[in-house]
């Protein structure tokens, strides 16, 4: 397999579409946020992201189509059974995201007599640009009981906690938390799917599946060589998120610095993941006039520009003034979640449109799995919830049913498995 159409492989042009938006975007990053390029060209297929890295694949990488999304439960109170699975299961998706099956042997060529080390189900599938993304929830660190099953107590990170329960928060427990998240990410379900099914199954004995989310849609870009999705709003959904392309951005609002947090170096390099499952009370939007709609996001449903006027990339100009107050109104979502409103914290989503269902009003079980790496949850969400619970007009039409928060361990080096540094 080739590792292609990845970031540091598009070509300069690719990426910025031209020198006139070349110079735009560095004009953009002087100004510390990012402006659209010219054109946005949409990258080649993707082959496969390697595992191994400085830096977990998954959270930079150009957001794919698909997701598959797992929480689950450590049931071993023995230290080397989990350390051993955390080998085999860096080896699986090692062995995955470069289109090989989860194990060795393979989903046919094995013995009769034995099940097979991999399902099957990706035979004759391309590695379809899959990640595979591992975090640690509060739970693996100190259980329920209070009790430190690993010994790695004194090295949980201060911002690993319970997040506090927000507005329109109903949260379902058993769509909640968890002690270790696997978040696999690829432009064709099966493939993710699979990736999360074998991870599973490796851990039978060692982990329970907690809880896990499909996402369908991407709701989000995190690389300049990407289209604007839209999201089950009909809105586009990722114009002003954090690129990959956007490093000291990275480096100060995703990445978790060196300095950081004393007791809990082996994050350092890492990232924090803030999960939240939220339904959108779709029909009841459907029924809002237009206008409405757009004034509750604060850009125009059409191009994604602000209501200030401009293109999508536009930044947006709170001061301007329509013939009612403010153009873009106060409670606007994007008002509300504007850095400018925020201490400057920018963050990275990365999040997917689901439908699992329907409801039992007769609606669809239908919304939006929000991801986001972020540097501090303190710093970073919380404080930009809360900010939406006290007055962003989009929370009418917003309940959360479940929400998570892991530390994200940096990347992989080849011949080490994830975390290793927290079991050092
Ligand atoms: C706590 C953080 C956020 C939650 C929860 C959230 C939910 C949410 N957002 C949309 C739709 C859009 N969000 C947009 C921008 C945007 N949203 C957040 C944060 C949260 N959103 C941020 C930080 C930003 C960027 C603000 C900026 O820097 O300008 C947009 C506009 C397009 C874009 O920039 O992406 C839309 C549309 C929904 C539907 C939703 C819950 C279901
Ligand atoms: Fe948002």
């Amino acid at each position: 397999m080739t590792a292609a159409g990845g970031p540091a492989r598009l070509s300069r042009r690719g990426l910025l579409g031209g020198g006139a938006a070349a110079a735009g975007v560095a004009g953009a990053f002087a100004a510390g946020r990012l402006t659209a390029p010219e054109t946005t060209p949409v990258a080649g297929p993707v082959a496969s992201y390697p595992f191994h890295g400085e830096r977990q694949a998954g959270i930079v990488t150009p957001a794919q189509d698909r997701l598959h999304f797992v929480a689950l439960d450590v049931t071993t109170d023995d230290r080397d059974e989990l350390v051993a699975l955390l080998k085999a299961w860096t080896e699986a998706a090692a062995r995955m995201t470069n289109g090989e099956s989860a194990g060795p042997v393979g989903a046919v060529d094995g013995p009769g007599n034995v099940p097979p080390d991999d399902t099957g189900e990706a035979l004759d599938l391309p590695p379809s640009g899959l990640t595979i993304t591992f975090g640690f929830g509060q739970g693996l660190f100190v259980d329920a009981d209070g009790k430190d099953r690993f010994g790695i107590a004194d090295r949980r990170p201060e911002a690993l906690e319970q997040l506090p329960r927000f507005s329109a928060d109903v949260l379902d427990p058993a769509r909640s938390d968890g002690d270790i998240c696997i978040q696999a990410c690829a432009d064709d379900p099966q493939v993710a799917v699979h990736a999360i099914r074998n991870l599973v199954r490796i851990g039978f004995g060692t982990t329970a599946v907690r809880w896990s989310q499909l996402g369908f849609g991407r709701t989000s870009t995190t690389s300049t060589s990407q289209s604007t999705p839209r999201n089950l709003f009909g809105f586009k959904d990722g114009t002003a998120n954090i690129k990959a392309e956007e490093t000291a951005a990275l480096d100060e609002h995703v990445w978790v610095g060196a300095e950081d947090d004393p007791r809990a170096g082996w994050l350092a390099g890492g990232s924090y993941l803030v999960t939240r499952r939220i339904n959108m009370t779709i029909e009841v939007w459907d029924r809002q006039p237009l206008e409405s709609q757009e004034q509750f996001v604060g850009r125009t449903k059409g191009s994604g520009a602000p209501l200030s006027g401009g293109e999508e990339f536009t930044e947006p100009d709170f001061a301007m003034s329509g013939s009612n107050g403010p153009i873009i109104p106060t409670d606007a979502h994007v008002r509300v979640v504007h850095p400018d409103a925020n201490d400057g914290v920018r963050i990275l989503r990365r999040g997917y449109n689901f439908v699992d269902g329907s409801n039992d009003v007769g609606g669809l079980d239908a919304g939006l799995f929000f991801i986001a790496y972020l540097r501090d949850p303190r710093t970073h969400f919380i404080p930009l919830q809360r900010a939406m619970s006290r007055n962003d007009a989009l929370m009418e039409y917003l309940r959360f049913t479940g929400q998570a928060l892991f530390a994200v361990p940096p990347g992989v080096a080849e011949g080490e498995y994830v975390g290793q540094a927290l079991f050092a």
